[in-house]
């Protein structure tokens, strides 16, 4: 690794009368990394979170930021706070203002920016949220995942670096906990580093691209999700299951029923090697269902009900804030809000259709992970953009030919 953007050196940490809640623990943390930090109960995550911008002093060791020590005078930490943005368990304790607009713009308003460029900060960080029209509302007045929505909208507009969230989907239900977590990859793929703590051993599986698994105040393993949940004996020390697609891959590949290489990590990709284990490839099939794709900046919400109405369409999802706001506006019920392209593909593969909302440069997005998924697997799936079912004879678009 090149210099970690984050890293603690040795941190001890014990509460005035507690016992270690950090005994020596030494991370790394790469710009544009997704790291889950895995742990059950009393581990030391919030703790060790906290350290890493500077609300919390070690006793010994040391965090570095950006390859040096970080400093504790208020100015330092004042900076540090900007560039590495905390979202806490509990939005409550974040939250503070009397309106969502007010409680965007304190971390903007704190830097000293201009009434315009906090006027702006706000907009663009309650659009990212998708929570644009809440600005007047009391934050208690609203639900438990928009109230989360209006804590990371405040962090967001202060535009930092790298963004820390601790328990990030716990007490949410499990669309809500889906949409943070689709926000979560939003943001790093638009080059952010984004750290989580969670104890939801599938969540992270299927979204972190490094794991550090803690217990007891250290660090018990950390690497790839895929080597670290393999080891039953480590996750048991930490009281934690293997996730459930991980632990039957793992357990058909010692039943010699699949050879094991590299672990699948969607339901999508498990069933196309088990086709493969089955048939020596994965079966083209005729008859595969069609995708519908709908661009929401484009598209009327009267055109996308003339389809559903058409009764051609088994399944509809939305992918990103501002399509899932277009759905709820046009009371478009969404049976999927998370891996929308993968279910909408399995979909495809049993011969039902399904549609896709989405927006922006995410339209791109569809076109090419299903063409790309269609090239490796040697199966044509098809695309049909909305607008085109509501000329008299389609003209369907065929990916890949
Ligand atoms: N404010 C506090 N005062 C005293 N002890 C504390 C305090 N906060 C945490 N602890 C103790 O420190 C240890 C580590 O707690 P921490 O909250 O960091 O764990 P965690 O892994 O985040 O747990 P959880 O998943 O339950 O949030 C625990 O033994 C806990 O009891």
């Amino acid at each position: 690794m090149t210099t970690p953007l984050l890293e603690t050196k040795n941190v001890t940490y014990a509460y005035p009368n507690g016992p270690a809640a950090l005994a020596g623990v030494s991370i790394k943390i790469a710009a544009g990394s997704k790291t889950a930090l895995v742990g059950p109960n009393g581990a030391g995550k919030s703790t060790l979170l906290l350290m890493l911008n500077g609300m919390i002093r070690p006793d010994s060791g040391e965090v570095r930021f950006g390859g040096r020590p970080i400093a504790y005078d208020n100015q330092s930490l004042r900076e540090l706070r900007r560039r590495v943005g905390f979202v806490f368990q509990n939005p409550d304790v974040q939250i503070i203002a009397p309106t969502v607009e007010a409680d965007v713009a304190f971390g903007p308003v704190n830097l000293g920016l201009s009434p315009d460029a906090v006027r702006r900060a706000v907009r663009d960080a309650l659009g990212y949220v998708g929570l644009q029209g809440y600005e007047k509302r009391p934050p208690h007045h609203i639900s438990g995942g928009e109230k989360k929505r209006v804590a990371i909208a405040g962090i967001l507009a202060m535009e930092p670096a790298v963004l820390v969230f601790d328990e990030p989907t716990n007490t949410l239900d499990p669309a809500s906990s889906e949409e943070v977590m689709e926000l979560l990859d939003e943001l790093a793929s638009s080059g952010r580093t984004v750290l989580v703590s969670t104890h939801d051993v599938e969540l992270a599986y299927r979204w972190a691209d490094s794991v550090i698994l803690m217990a007891h105040g250290r660090v018990l393993a950390r690497g790839p999700p895929e080597e670290v949940f393999s080891d039953h004996a480590l996750l048991a020390t930490a009281r934690l299951k293997p996730p459930a697609l991980l632990d039957l891959y793992n357990e058909l590949g010692l039943r010699r029923i699949i050879d094991r290489d590299v672990p699948p990590k969607s339901v999508l990709e498990f069933t196309d090697r088990i086709e493969r284990v089955l048939h020596g490839h994965v079966p083209a099939r005729n008859g595969t269902g069609t995708i519908y794709l709908c661009n929401a900046d484009r598209t009327g919400g009267d055109e996308v009900r003339a389809l559903l109405e058409r009764g051609e369409v088994d399944h509809v999802g939305a992918m990103g804030t501002r399509a899932k706001e277009f759905a709820n506006r046009e009371r478009i019920i969404l049976d999927y809000t998370y891996g929308v392209i993968d279910k909408c593909i399995l979909k495809a593969l049993i011969g039902e259709n399904s549609l896709i909302i989405t927006t922006g440069g995410m339209v791109e997005h569809v076109h090419r992970r299903i063409g790309e998924y269609g090239a490796e697997s040697g199966r044509k799936l098809i695309v049909t953009p909305v607008q085109e079912t509501l000329t008299p004879v389609p003209d369907r678009e065929r990916i890949p030919e």
